[in-house]
């Protein structure tokens, strides 16, 4: 057992018997929804601890196994093309396949949350809706659409709204952009507070985290000022700046990482 899993049970009992609100949600066009410190919070105080919403083991769902889109997939991942196609043509269809397995997955995995609807709240900056796909659709304003509104019906009266993009969000990626992975259960889990905490690179990100049997663990890397903005690095072992990080956290969250660390190499 790791040292940091030995403070684990400690870190509890400090936080539960301290019960101080560290943070609270706050939302920005730049920033989408984020975490915002509420009162100074000093270095090694354990800001959040929190049971994930969703686990999702990283195994396939058993039931795709039978599924002829799954194999065909699977094929393509495992490279079964041999055909004098261009690189970037077998790029491409790779990381469509990435994508689509994930979708699949996700899907068959979410199907029996009771968690769903704040699954749904979660952002997905991989959204791609394709036929097929399970997507949360509201505010559709024509008589159809007020049908499938009926069906997702919101608690507030919310005024009719076009389908914009950002309605057509799909499990997978919700998945893809939010999820932790969990060493210790084989498990990708998702976390209602968490997955608001939005990345910055290295020294940037304010605080870590430890990822446990289900629970996350959230400690201030330093003191962290009133009123700043909570960060975390989502690739704390991928240590390099530059290029090459900006180009991996692209590809595995699809978005370009605008934190202070990477702005100033700009
Ligand atoms: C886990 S979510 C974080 C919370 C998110 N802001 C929200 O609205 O729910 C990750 C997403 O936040 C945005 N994001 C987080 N950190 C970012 C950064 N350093 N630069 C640009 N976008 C970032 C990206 O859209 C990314 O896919």
């Amino acid at each position: 057992m790791s040292a940091m899993v030995q403070l684990l049970p400690m870190m509890e009992v400090v936080y539960n018997r301290k019960k101080a609100t560290y943070f609270k949600m706050a939302h920005s066009n730049l920033r989408g929804t984020h975490v915002v410190a509420v009162n100074h919070i000093q270095a090694g105080a354990v800001v959040l601890i929190e049971k994930a919403l969703h686990i999702q083991p990283t195994k396939n769902h058993p039931s795709l196994s039978v599924d002829p889109e799954y194999q065909s997939l699977i094929g393509i991942l495992d490279g079964g093309s041999t055909s004098a196609a261009s690189s970037t043509c077998s790029s491409t269809a790779h990381k469509d396949a990435v994508g689509r397995l994930a979708e699949l997955n996700a899907t068959a995995y979410v199907q029996g949350s009771t968690q769903k609807d704040e699954i749904w709240q979660l952002e997905d900056s991989h959204r791609q809706a394709r036929v097929g796909d399970t997507v949360k659709i509201h505010g559709l304003a024509s008589e159809a659409g007020k049908k499938l509104n009926e069906q997702h019906k919101s608690k507030s009266k919310s005024v009719l709204r076009s389908i914009k993009p950002c309605n057509l969000k799909t499990l997978g990626g919700i998945m893809r952009t939010n999820a932790y992975h969990d060493g210790s259960l084989e498990a990708n889990l998702l976390f209602k507070e968490l997955c608001r905490i939005n990345h910055a690179c290295g020294d940037a990100a304010n605080v870590n985290r430890t990822i446990h049997q289900g629970k996350v663990y959230v400690v201030a890397k330093r003191d962290i000022a009133d009123g700043e903005e909570l960060l975390i690095d989502y690739l704390p072992l991928a240590t390099e700046l530059g290029r090459d990080r900006l180009e991996l956290l692209h590809n595995m969250f699809n978005f370009w990482c605008q934190c202070s660390e990477h702005q100033q190499l700009a």
